[in-house]
């Protein structure tokens, strides 16, 4: 296929002008541009409707890559080809005009370069099948300077997932060209054309694949993947990748974190932020049943927030997101029982977990008991003596975050919310106490910037290493990474530190034995809530702390264990702050500063320096 003769899309073929799509100049341009590229059977502007989305399901269902549940309303359920099952991150680039701004840390390549490579790529990809225009704005439609995107994308599925993701449709597109306004353009393609006489398949994908974000003209190209991170672009590609740059050139924060509402039993309100690496136990966090009487916490979102200073000095965050993209297996009505309320409503699609035999999905940690037989990702027979598991460890449920039972009312406001802290958290076995508050704004940076935690599912590549991970961002960050170290280090200069947000380390993920190899110390989950009591409590002056070489940690008796059937011994190896682990971090954690470069802030060397002659003098 060659851009020379370009296939017209099915509307096109009454005349030789290209048919309006839309009033908005540049994006009729764009679209104009990407069909002579791709060269669709068909164009169509997407507008979200209710009649629309049935529709798409029904064909989705038509062509197999949806199975429809019986057992819910409205949902629905994708096995994905067994190659495309995470994110990508060593085909993952940003393609900054220099090299030295993508930094050490991202995979890079010069833009003409890459947009060269793609446009290869992207010739004649959309042969037999529909693009589809998604107009959709992330954060509110009334937000001052609402953050449009388009994603033009050849994914049916990829289009239901966007509805439920982001706010997206008619009413976007109106006020799109009503204003003109800029949008980050998101092209995205399954990269598998059909030419004639070739049949599809349930879940279309190329072995190449290619998430590129160009983070100076913020636009973003996704090639091969249909799989969540990689495909519904206005999430992590643009919310943070491409965020994080416009956010450090107009001096906020684009993050990978969770927003939730902490109401204390004598009704005080606080909003806390928590950035944990993927599959580290955000949406669980935002979701907590607090075990502690009187307590209640209310989600605002799971995954990602935007934070800017408001006029009084405090740090707002919103969700830029309106669904979930959460992961399957482990969520179950003990562990996280809202997230099943949630999905219980319905309107919602769930890939790569188990049908069971009345039409409803399972997952490994949803019930003690696994059903006697399931159909597994693979779509083949499934007992529980079958080996492996039913669900793949990152399979995923997709649902309208408006269906949570505790969303706190305040979840849409466009100004967002204050938050009073900051939790970084990851997943280590080892060394890490259950709780540690840092001592101040810049000491709470070098927490964020030497967070580590154990490789997961969410990704493709092996589990379980336990690598730097700064602030969770590590696959995120749209630039370098020690100048978004000095971006956090500067967010708190010029602010008045009694208003900042306070910053604590958790790791709900310690374990017994000297190599972790136990069980876990802490029973997380709802549990967590009492370590979050105890930061409440630490805001309000009320709880003691113990400071350590590595920060403060909660005094003998200071997490609230009420009810908890939990021994001392326990409860002191969950908080201790042991010298010998943490002196064998030090070469580590030098290592990490020295692989950043030059543009490592010297205040963090200096934090390291601190903690070094704290811990070994
Ligand atoms: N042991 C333990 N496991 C937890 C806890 N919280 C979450 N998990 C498990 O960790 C896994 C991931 O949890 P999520 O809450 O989905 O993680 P996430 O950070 O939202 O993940 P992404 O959506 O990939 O960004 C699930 O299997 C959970 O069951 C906890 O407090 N303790
Ligand atoms: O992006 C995804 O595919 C899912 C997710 O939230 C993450 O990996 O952090
Ligand atoms: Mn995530």
């Amino acid at each position: 296929m060659s851009t020379d003769t370009p296939t017209a899309p099915t509307p096109v073929t009454s005349g030789p002008a290209a048919p309006r799509w839309t009033t908005h100049r540049e994006l009729q341009a764009w679209i104009e541009e990407v069909v002579v590229l791709t060269t669709p059977d068909a164009v169509h502007v997407c507008e979200g409707s209710e009649a629309e989305r049935a529709a798409l399901t029904d064909a989705l269902v038509g062509s197999r890559t949806l199975t429809r549940l019986t057992a819910k309303p409205d949902s629905f359920l994708a096995w994905s080809d067994p190659t495309d099952v995470a994110r990508v991150e060593d085909r993952t680039f940003i393609c900054s005009v220099e090299e030295k701004d993508a930094g050490p840390t991202n995979n890079w390549m010069a833009p003409d370069e890459m947009k060269a490579v793609l446009t290869d790529l992207f010739r004649g990809c959309m042969t037999g099948r529909t693009l589809y225009v998604v107009p959709f704005v992330m954060g509110s439609l009334d937000a001052e300077h609402p953050m449009f995107g388009v994603e033009l994308t050849d994914s049916a599925y990829v289009v239901a997932s966007m509805g439920i993701m982001t706010r997206s449709g008619t009413e976007v597109l109106d006020a799109l060209e009503r204003t003109q306004a800029r949008y980050v353009p998101c092209l995205h393609s399954v990269g598998m054309p059909l030419a004639d006489g070739v049949e599809d398949v349930p879940w279309p994908s190329n072995p190449t694949k290619y998430i590129v974000q160009f983070p100076e003209e913020r636009a973003v190209w996704s090639f091969g993947s249909g799989y969540g991170g990689n495909a519904l672009l206005g999430k992590k590609c643009y919310a943070l990748r491409i965020a994080s740059a416009m956010a450090r050139d107009e001096g906020w924060l684009a993050e990978h974190m969770l927003i939730l509402k902490l109401t204390s039993p004598q009704q005080e309100t606080h909003y806390i932020a928590a950035a944990f690496p993927s599959a580290c136990g955000k949406t669980n966090l935002a979701m907590l049943e607090p075990t502690l009487p009187g307590w209640t916490v209310q989600t605002l979102g799971d995954d990602i927030a935007w934070l800017r200073f408001g006029d009084d000095g405090r740090l707002w965050a919103s969700n830029p997101e309106a669904g979930l993209f959460g992961v399957a297996p482990g969520t179950g009505w003990d562990t996280n029982p809202n997230a099943m309320r949630t999905i219980a409503q319905g309107h919602s699609l769930f890939t790569n977990v188990a049908l069971t035999d009345d039409g409803d999905v399972w997952w490994e940690g949803m019930t003690d008991e696994p059903p006697a037989h399931l159909t597994d990702w693979h779509g083949e027979s499934w007992t529980p003596d079958s080996d492996g598991p039913s669900s793949h460890p990152n399979s995923r449920f997709c649902t309208p975050i408006a269906q949570c039972p505790v969303l706190a009312p305040e979840y849409d406001d466009p100004r967002g919310v204050p938050i009073s802290a900051i939790l970084f958290g990851g997943r280590r076995r080892t060394t890490v106490p259950l709780v540690t508050e840092a001592r101040d704004w810049a000491h709470g940076v070098f927490m964020g910037a030497t967070l580590s935690s154990e490789t997961t599912a969410a990704s493709t590549g092996q589990t379980g290493v336990v690598r730097r991970d700064p602030m969770a961002m590590l696959p995120f960050i749209g630039y370098d990474a020690g100048d978004y170290m000095g971006h956090w280090l500067d967010m708190g200069k010029g602010a008045d530190a009694s208003r900042l947000p306070r910053v604590f380390y958790v790791n709900w993920f310690r374990r017994a034995g000297a190599t972790g190899d136990g069980p876990f110390l802490w029973p997380g989950f709802g549990e967590n809530g009492r370590v979050l009591k105890w930061v409440v409590d630490r805001l309000e002056g009320r709880a003691a702390a113990r400071d350590t070489a590595v920060g403060r940690v909660p005094t003998y008796g200071g997490i609230d264990t009420t009810g908890l059937d939990i021994d001392e011994e326990t409860m002191a190896a969950a908080l201790r702050v042991d010298h010998d682990e943490w002196a064998r971090e030090l070469p580590r954690l030098q290592e990490w500063f020295d692989s950043l470069g030059t543009t490592l802030p010297s205040t963090l060397r200096q934090e390291l320096e601190v903690l070094r002659s704290r811990l070994v003098g």
